[in-house]
């Protein structure tokens, strides 16, 4: 058997487009513009490709972007102030400080000086205590984009096994949470899981989270289980000429496609699903900043 091949891109187009009839909804009914404040310190090529994205993806949904850059050796106390700003300008309802940070910085510190309402990465300990008693929550990015499409794809997700490999903050624990809010019996296991192939090959749904390029091989998966690859890992790609790179997931995707039923591609996966929701989250901000309905079709 091979795997229906998940198509992360179209289904971020079809949540861009949810985001932009909200978006023309605002602005026509209350004479509100979205905006979104992305924060980059230093000069992480990555991430400046990432903070690009975004802002471009922003701007194309009818919202306002407000990009800030900060050299690498940014003092603590001049974050501080800006992300102060950002938390008291009303054209503000979303802010996102991007990952990682120099070391002098501590993203704990940063998340905490963020309004919880202009949390839009669900970071804050405000935003993780919610979701995790099941209350209106933002939920990180990632996976609230894995949560809508695992609903798209398997309809509901009730007293399924989910497995999610690892334990952050920004991915792990939050989609562990989301999955269990949708009644999943779900493991979380980690770098100190004790067999992991075992306890994957009980999962309908694996959802693997860890930063190790290609780990997860096609026999640690259940025949016909919905595979969620969130890992971006670059690797050498000699056969692409000396000295390239290509992106690859945490799982090994050759192996995989066989065993599973569906499966997340890297690239074109859940990535593009992150920036779709990171505008989906700023939305839903904005509505409850506002003290207006939830936006439907955006969040969990
Ligand atoms: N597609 C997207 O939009 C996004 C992709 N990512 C990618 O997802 C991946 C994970 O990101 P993030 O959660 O931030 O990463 P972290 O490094 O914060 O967490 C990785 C987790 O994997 C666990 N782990 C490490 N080694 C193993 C192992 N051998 N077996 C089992 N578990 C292991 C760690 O366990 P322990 O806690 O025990 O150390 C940890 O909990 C990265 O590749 C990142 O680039 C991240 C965000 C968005
Ligand atoms: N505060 C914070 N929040 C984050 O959500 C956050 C962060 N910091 N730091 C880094 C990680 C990583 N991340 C990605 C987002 C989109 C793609 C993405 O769009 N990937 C494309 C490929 C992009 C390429 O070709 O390089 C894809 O998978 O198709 C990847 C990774 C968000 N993160």
């Amino acid at each position: 058997m091979s795997a229906d091949i998940l198509d992360g891109k179209a289904f971020a187009a079809t949540i861009r487009a949810r985001v932009a009839g909200h978006v023309t909804r605002l602005k026509d009914s209350h004479g509100i513009t979205p905006g979104l404040a992305v924060v980059l310190v230093g000069e992480d090529p990555a991430s400046e490709v990432y903070v690009r994205n975004k802002g471009i993806a922003t701007v194309e949904t009818g919202m306002n972007s407000f990009e800030h850059k900060l050299p690498a050796e940014t003092p603590e106390a001049d974050l501080y102030a800006l992300i102060d700003r950002l938390n008291a300008d009303p054209a503000v309802h979303g802010i996102l400080v991007q990952f990682p940070v120099p070391a002098h910085l501590s993203e704990r510190d940063i998340v905490a000086r963020i309004a919880p309402e202009k949390d839009v990465d669900g970071l804050s300990v405000i935003n993780a205590g919610l979701l995790a008693s099941g209350q209106n929550a933002m939920a990180s990015c990632t996976p609230l984009g894995c949560l809508m499409l695992l609903r798209e794809t398997l309809g509901d997700l009730t007293g399924k096994d989910a497995v999610v490999i690892g334990r952050s903050n920004l991915v792990g624990k939050p989609m562990a949470q989301l999955l269990l809010r949708d009644s999943c019996t779900v493991t979380i296991a980690h770098s100190r899981t004790k067999d992991l192939a075992e306890t994957v090959r009980r999962a309908d749904i694996v959802v693997a989270a860890v930063g190790r390029a290609q780990m997860v091989p096609g026999d640690w998966i259940k025949p016909g289980a919905c595979v969620i690859d969130v890992g971006i890992n670059r690797i050498p790609a000699p056969e692409k000429g000396e000295g390239k790179t290509r992106l690859v997931g945490d799982v090994d995707f050759a192996s995989a496609r066989e065993v599973a039923g569906h499966i997340t591609p890297v690239p074109g996966g859940v990535g593009p699903l992150t920036i779709a929701c990171l505008l989906a989250n700023t939305v839903t901000a904005c509505c409850r900043i506002h003290g207006l309905d939830e936006p439907e079709g955006l969040t969990a």
